[in-house]
């Protein structure tokens, strides 16, 4: 089984002819001779930004029986908010302690990237991160942290301009064994 989401079924014509209703409706019409072609953009990038990448999933046998912890540090976070449909922007922060496989490095990117181009929750997009990882690799835990600011919260309503909103995911001895869980916020905030 797989926890990856499924591949959108998206229709540009369709949401391009949606986005000139939607900025006409706005006040915004798009007639002029560099705008004649913004629906068509702004269909494409809402499409680029909600359509997650497909990756192979590379693991390694952990020969050397390695059994510290790997923590990937400052990932890139860009999703959109799923109420808003706004950016929220960060990083996120993935640790995990092998068992009998060892992941790619630059899969904890892909697998952030994968998650986060949806419309999301940062909560469970953390969730989704951490379950990934436990499900395709079954090491002894996973830590996942995100750091982001939300858009929906800075460019309008409260406009609480460079808020950050921490959230955290832990399974496995990450979230039972305290010297574990210690060690993993500490490389976080190193
Ligand atoms: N928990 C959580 N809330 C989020 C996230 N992204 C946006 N929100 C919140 O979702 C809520 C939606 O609330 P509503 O009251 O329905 O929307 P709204 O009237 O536009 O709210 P304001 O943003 O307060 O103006 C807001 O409080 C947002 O800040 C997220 O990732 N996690
Ligand atoms: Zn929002």
């Amino acid at each position: 089984m797989t926890l990856a989401p499924a591949l959108p079924d998206v229709g540009i014509d369709a949401a391009t002819e949606a986005a000139r209703a939607f900025l006409e409706a706005l006040g915004v019409p798009c007639d002029g001779p560099s705008t004649e072609r913004s629906p068509r953009r702004m269909a494409e990038a809402y499409a680029a930004m909600l359509t997650p990448r497909p990756f192979a999933m590379t693991t390694f046998p952990n020969e050397e029986q390695y059994d510290e912890l790997v923590v990937v540090r400052t990932i890139p976070v860009q999703s959109l908010c799923e109420h808003h449909l706004l950016p929220f922007i960060g990083v996120a922060h993935v640790g995990y302690l092998p068992a009998g496989r060892i992941l790619g490095l630059s899969k904890f990117a892909r697998v952030v990237e994968m998650f986060a181009r949806r419309p999301q929750v940062q909560e469970r997009l953390t969730r989704q991160v951490a379950d990934w990882i436990d499900a395709e690799l079954a090491p002894q835990g996973v830590g996942v942290v995100v750091e982001a600011e939300h858009l929906c919260m800075s460019m309008r309503g409260v406009r609480a301009g460079g808020a950050v909103t921490t959230t955290s995911a832990l399974s496995g001895v990450l979230r039972d064994s305290p010297a574990t869980r210690a060690e993993f916020f500490a490389a976080v905030r190193s």
